[in-house]
């Protein structure tokens, strides 16, 4: 089976020309943003930015609507679904339609985000595949305004190509605190005196608290908040241990917290607070079997979510005694139901969600996502990607011409194979490069690479988001090799190879020794040049589209293939030609920046001296 489906057949001799792509994607960028993937019907809705001379950004309009909407100033569009704070809103909206729109059903925001470029959510809405599949490839952004993104479904958005940014620090403390708050709150009982003082009691023997002096407190998931936790709790002359698979010992020992094994921590605690991510593997984590690992009269505090605690099991230990009081500000469900009898219970302690909610900590978050959004808009690789990888800015901004050459590579490379035949074999990137492996990320040039190949072949738009997903879904097998070459590390690639295995070629001089077709890049003066195909030096700037000849070399062919080009107006920006031997075979590489007319290049196909040639497009 073809793992990919074929190129739309080009014959050798004649050409025939069909367009090769249909989406609208420039491949100029120097980074391909997730706006920089929209598919060509939701171009004419959500076509904004203008790719014009300047190459650092960014967009991928159809020409018409990009003009038009350039000529109207026109701004993206991004919902905000739920409460942010105004500094947030107002740096949005220097740069933005903003959109708040809050209390949306499911059904409303499915209704209005095929209209919008990026949406603003807390932990109060659900951004589920029916909102991906609503938006039609236009929603290019979701960004969660705190940490949790649980509420979001990241397959669906990886898919779909659309980012996921998070506001991960500026809320830490609001719930560290709030974690503290419920705390003592839970262990003197101070809700409950509160409401029973306010109803005209005055029972002081019933709320008789505990002391938390001396005590053992298991933070378990010693993250950001956790950590924040554990200082505070230290203060307040708790013992503190914690769980946490994933935490680095050192940071633990820095705060002076022992990590212990799962079942040490929740059996010698008489305080556990909640504080890992809600994860298929923290779903209902405390249940039946861990409240029976739990020293009797335990209390607990979570301010994580709902779902890592199974809350039919909560009540029937808090029923029992196994569990003395707990104190929640999440719920599975929320708002719980009315009856709730977890929330009813009278040694249990609720809040409705209020872990982040300080004035401090909403404007925090409020400004650390509008940055975060509006970089993302702007095509910037967001520091805060929860579905991509995070690719500094000063790595992204060195490699910005091998992210190009990278793409243009992976078009090429398609080109090269026979209409037909499809890439059933293992597709093989070849970096050389003077530099540690451990300082060369190549994760934004496999992303590149693969979209090269995938895009002039299908109607899918790959970006950093979604290239490893759909490189896997579409059987194509890619490996990565590095090759250490002596030299200056101070440049980050010497070259990039792309070797498409057991495959045909549609230019045969494209093969090389091994049969693997073979392009080599290289940046030149900052410009992605192709150096090899085949086994064959060229050399030929990749800005604009290029003819492969192989002819029989002989004079005055360089200047009959550059007249016919010129006689139709056809700018030849390159020309180069490779050897073996004087009078051989050689190979003509000609940069062209318009797209030759069929009979031209048919025209240059005649000329006897003429073996094979091939015309690969390197824009949409
Ligand atoms: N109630 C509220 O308003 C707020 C709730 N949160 C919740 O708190 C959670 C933690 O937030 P941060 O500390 O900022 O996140 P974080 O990512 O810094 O820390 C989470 C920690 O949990 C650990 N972890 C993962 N799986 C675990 C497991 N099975 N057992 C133990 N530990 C595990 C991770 O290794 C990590 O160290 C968030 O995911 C969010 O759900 C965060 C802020 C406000
Ligand atoms: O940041 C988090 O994970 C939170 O739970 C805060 O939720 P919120 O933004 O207040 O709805």
């Amino acid at each position: 089976m073809a793992l990919l489906p074929p190129p739309p057949s080009h014959s050798l001799r004649p050409l025939t020309l069909t367009s090769l792509n249909p989406t609208t994607s420039l491949s100029s960028l120097s980074f391909l943003p997730p706006f920089a993937s929209i598919s060509l019907p939701s171009i004419r809705l959500s076509s904004h930015y203008h790719h014009l001379s300047n190459r650092s950004l960014r967009f991928i309009p159809s020409a018409s609507s990009a003009i038009a909407a350039a000529a109207a100033g026109a701004k993206p569009t991004v919902i905000v679904a739920e409460k942010l704070g105004d500094a947030g809103l107002a740096l949005l909206r220097e740069f933005a339609n903003v959109d708040c729109a809050y209390n949306l059903s499911p059904e409303e925001l499915c209704a209005k985000i095929s209209l919008c470029d990026a949406l603003i959510v807390r932990s109060g809405t659900k951004v589920t595949r029916d909102v991906f599949e609503a938006s039609k490839g236009r929603l290019k952004v979701v960004g969660r305004a705190g940490v949790g993104i649980d509420n979001v479904d990241l397959q669906a958005a990886t898919e779909s190509g659309c980012l996921v940014v998070n506001a991960p620090t500026a809320n830490t403390i609001a719930a560290a605190e709030h974690a503290i708050a419920l705390l003592t709150a839970m262990a003197r009982n101070v809700a409950a005196a509160d409401a029973s003082l306010k109803a005209g009691k005055w029972q002081r023997n019933k709320y008789v608290g505990v002391s938390l002096v001396g005590k053992t407190l298991a933070v378990m998931g010693f993250g950001k908040v956790g950590s924040e936790v554990a200082r505070r709790a230290k203060g307040l002359g708790l013992h503190v241990v914690a769980h946490d698979p994933y935490a680095p010992v050192d940071r633990a020992r820095a705060v002076g917290v022992e990590l212990l094994p799962f079942d040490d921590a929740v059996s010698t605690a008489d305080f556990i607070s909640l504080h890992m991510p809600l994860t298929p593997t923290t779903n209902k984590l405390f249940n039946e079997e861990t409240f029976a690992k739990v020293k009797k009269g335990v209390r607990i505090v979570n301010v994580a979510r709902g779902g890592v605690i199974d809350e039919e099991a909560l009540v029937q230990a808090l029923d029992d005694g196994t569990v003395a009081q707990a104190a929640l500000d999440v719920f599975t469900e929320e708002p719980p139901p009315r009856d709730s009898r977890l929330v009813q219970h009278e040694n249990v302690t609720v809040t409705p969600h209020l872990g982040a909610s300080t004035m401090e900590a909403q404007e925090g978050v409020a400004i650390e996502i509008a940055q975060a959004v509006i970089g993302a808009l702007k095509g910037e690789l967001a520091a805060t990607a929860v579905n991509a990888p995070m690719v500094p800015p000063e790595v992204l901004s060195e490699l910005s011409p091998y992210v190009t050459l990278a793409e243009k590579l992976g078009r090429l490379a398609v080109q090269l194979v026979s209409g037909g035949s499809g890439i059933k074999g293992v597709v093989k990137v070849v970096y050389t490069s003077s530099r540690d492996p451990d300082d060369l990320d190549t994760r934004l040039l496999r992303a590149m690479v693969i979209k090269g190949i995938v895009e002039p072949i299908s109607s899918v738009f790959v970006n950093i988001v979604n290239a490893d997903y759909v490189s896997k879904q579409r059987g194509l097998r890619l490996s990565e090799e590095r090759i250490f070459l002596d030299g200056s590390p101070e440049i980050p690639l010497q070259s990039i190879q792309i070797h498409l295995g057991n495959v045909e070629a549609r230019f045969a001089s494209a093969l090389s020794d091994a049969g693997d077709i073979r392009v080599e890049g290289r940046v030149k003066d900052g410009i992605p040049r192709l150096t090899m195909v085949g086994s064959l030096s060229v050399d030929v700037s990749l800005e604009g589209n290029v003819i492969l000849c192989r002819q029989v070399d002989q004079p005055g062919m360089i200047g009959r293939v550059g007249s016919i080009l010129g006689g139709k107006n056809v700018n030849v920006s390159f020309m180069s030609v490779a050897r073996n031997a004087p009078r051989k075979q050689a190979i003509m590489a000609i940069g062209v920046d318009e797209e030759p007319e069929k009979e031209t290049l048919q025209m240059i196909g005649e000329i006897p001296a003429i073996e094979e040639f091939v015309f690969l497009k390197l824009y949409s």
